[in-house]
């Protein structure tokens, strides 16, 4: 059996008294697409620069594709490819020369760059701005360029932190689009942080941290099981009986919303199916009813009591 593309284990970084990362373990197969999702400053950007090399772990063991991070570094290096928040890119280059420079660096054998160069542009969709200066590129177009300059050395994993931010949504759809094709095509493990709840939404698998700890793990779809139910939401003409008659006809659980005239909240396994029945059985008017899935935001409220915003 191969090595996972990414062990992690009991890793922990403190910047002098602030306890940045507290503990994380992870494993990611090779191919899997990873996301780790958690709000600003809950210690992904510092993960990921563990990961990738460029932090020491204060304590714990990382290993790519079977080799300890923090004993050959040298080694691990050439196995990863990086796309930062900021750009790297040289803006007074060519798509093209970029793409070049970086593949010297990496010792990409000569009589395949040319070759190289051409299919990752044509990967990201930017084949025919391989001459044109990377300093004209719009935003999403330096991302996708980015990418394929991370992917040129065939990396084993690319590492992503925050590969979408700050772009509008749109254009980040386009960068997924890319993603998804680097996944077929060059069956590459995507390591990305993210702080969007649709981002997540396109991985495998995702781990939410929260204060430099992982306070959940698994495949979107599971994590949101754990929530169990659909969100039904009503106002009525009088909540507070609405709510009585829920429980006591329904044997359901339901709350009122809050503030007066909010509506009540009604936590039930198939909301669509429910919403004639109440409508039906309920004695007080229905203004207004709304059905919500489980997010992953909800996931996110259900583990640490907080919206992720
Ligand atoms: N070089 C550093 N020196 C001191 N404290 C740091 C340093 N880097 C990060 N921290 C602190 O560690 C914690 C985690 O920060 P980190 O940047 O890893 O979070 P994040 O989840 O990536 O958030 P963001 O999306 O805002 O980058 C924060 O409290 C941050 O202030």
């Amino acid at each position: 059996m191969s090595a996972p593309a990414i062990l992690v284990e009991d890793l922990h970084k403190s910047y002098g008294t602030t306890h940045a990362v507290r503990g994380i373990d992870l494993a990611v197969g090779p191919g899997e697409t990873f996301g780790f999702l958690g709000p600003n400053g809950a210690g992904k950007s510092t993960t990921i620069s563990m990961l990738t090399t460029l932090v020491r772990p204060t304590a714990g063991r990382i290993e790519i594709a079977g080799l300890d991070v923090q004993k050959v570094p040298t080694r691990v290096r050439k196995l990863l490819g990086l796309v930062f928040q900021e750009s790297t890119l040289d803006g007074e280059l060519t798509a093209a020369e970029n793409l070049r420079f970086h593949a010297d660096l990496y010792a990409v054998p000569r009589a395949q760059v040319k070759q190289r160069i051409t299919q990752m542009l044509q990967l990201v969709g930017l084949l025919e701005r391989e001459h044109d200066v990377a300093g004209t590129f719009s935003g999403g177009m330096r991302r996708r360029l980015e990418i394929a300059r991370g992917l040129l050395h065939r990396p084993r994993v690319l590492f992503l932190d925050e590969p979408t931010v700050g772009l509008d949504p749109q254009t980040r759809n386009g960068v997924w689009e890319h993603l998804r094709r680097v996944r077929e095509s060059e069956g590459t493990t995507l390591f990305l942080t993210t702080h969007y709840l649709d981002e997540a939404e396109q991985c495998d698998r995702i781990a939410i941290i929260d204060d430099g700890r992982i306070v959940a793990q698994g495949t979107p779809d599971a994590l949101k099981a754990v929530i169990g139910a659909d969100l039904v939401q009503l106002r009525t003409g009088d909540d507070g009986s609405a709510v009585r008659a829920v429980r006591e006809k329904f044997g359901l659980d339901a709350e009122l919303a809050g503030e007066r005239r909010a509506g009540l909240r009604i936590r039930a396994k198939d909301g669509a199916r429910l919403v004639p029945r109440l409508c039906a059985g309920l004695d007080v008017p229905v203004f207004e009813v709304s059905v919500t899935r489980p997010s992953l935001d909800d996931v996110f409220m259900h583990h640490t009591g907080r919206r992720i915003r």
